[in-house]
């Protein structure tokens, strides 16, 4: 259920010049004889740490009553990603472009009435089924060593990376969310807007911190079933309306809560928390790219994160239209994934 990313594919997206070395030239591929535990056994003995993977779907959104196009976020990533320069600021042969999780069938299914709660249902069940697809694969991934950094798709993929990782380490992950939403919404089959309640409520998920939540895009029952479930959050009008502390005294809040206990920390930032986004749930009320980087550049520089969500990115959302979405969501894509590098280039030694 993993697609491995070809050369041919890779070649329609990098373009090169004379003299210059594309990233999409200088970081690892897939080789198609082995199979996944194979390849990252060898990725991880040639010296690769980081592994990118993609999830081309909006089920996850469309089964939450949401907008569609979160499956072409992958793909804008890579269109800018592979053409950024390799140069010594980066080793890109510590980057394997693994592939994305096969959601092609899925997405075909996904064409149903949601105002109809059989078909609701149905749509739901196809998210409950990509889960399994996601977990499978992320899980291989934590088992060689390596950190995945996975990009595209809705919020909803979240549990199974969740999932993955507390099978993995034997033990419950903590998450910090940049996001409006605590994704706490009630256990009424699977979505986008339910990936954290669902971890929580299957034991997965020990200490979860949401930055920049927005009061008012949550509702009572979902903030009190987070409140029941011990999570934490700082929230936007805080932070940038009333000013009870600044940004960075907010990330400290919410790094001093998920480096609680021993737990794998996982990353996780929904980009519809970032004003003008070209996302599922477009906001010209959000943070700005530069806060979301150090976000992501800040978590990652801790010992124990150990992998990076991009979720929700959805190029046709962008008010321009499509082509302005995927230049946007590739570069803004692109900026996180660098962060997240460099962090773990930074990497404190213990905490
Ligand atoms: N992951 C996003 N979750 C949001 C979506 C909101 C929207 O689509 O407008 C939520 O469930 O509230």
């Amino acid at each position: 259920m993993l697609n491995f990313f070809t050369r041919e594919q890779l070649n329609q997206y990098c373009s090169t010049r004379d003299g210059e070395q594309r990233l999409g030239q200088a970081l690892s591929l897939p080789d198609t004889k082995l199979n996944l535990v194979e390849q990252l056994a060898q990725s991880k003995a040639a010296g690769c740490r980081f592994v990118l993977l993609g999830v081309p779907e909006d089920i996850g959104p469309r089964a939450n009553l949401g907008q569609g196009g979160a499956d072409k976020g992958w793909s804008a990533f890579l269109s800018k990603f592979v053409n950024l320069q390799s140069n010594h600021f980066i080793a890109a042969g510590q980057i394997l472009l693994l592939g994305e999780i096969h959601c092609a069938d899925l997405q075909q299914q996904a064409t149903v009435d949601i105002q109809q709660p059989q078909q609701l249902s149905q749509l739901r069940q196809c998210v409950d089924t990509l889960d399994n697809r996601v977990a499978a694969v992320v899980q291989a991934i934590f088992a060689a060593g390596l950190l995945p950094v996975v990009i595209g798709g809705g919020h909803n993929n979240s549990y199974p990376i969740i999932k993955a990782l507390s099978q993995a380490s034997g033990q419950q992950v903590n998450c910090a969310n940049l996001d409006p939403h605590s994704d706490f919404r009630p256990l009424e089959g699977r979505h986008s807007g339910n990936g954290f309640s669902y971890a929580w409520h299957e034991g997965m998920l020990k200490h979860y911190f949401v930055l920049g939540l927005h009061e008012l895009k949550n509702s009572a029952a979902t903030l009190a079933q987070l409140q029941q479930a011990g999570g934490e959050f700082c929230s936007y009008q805080r932070i940038f309306v009333r000013q009870e502390l600044n940004y960075q005294q907010a990330l400290d809040l919410c790094i001093d809560n998920v480096v609680q206990g021993s737990g794998d920390i996982g990353i996780e930032v929904d980009t519809d928390s970032i004003s003008l986004m070209p996302v599922s749930a477009f906001t010209n009320c959000g943070i700005s790219v530069q806060a979301a980087e150090q976000f992501v550049y800040q978590l990652a520089k801790l010992p124990r994160s150990r992998y990076l969500h991009l979720a929700e990115a959805a190029p046709a959302q962008h008010p321009a239209g499509l082509a302005a979405g995927v230049n946007e969501a590739g570069q803004v894509l692109s900026a996180l994934v660098l962060a997240f590098i460099q962090g773990k280039k930074d990497q404190a030694i213990a905490i």
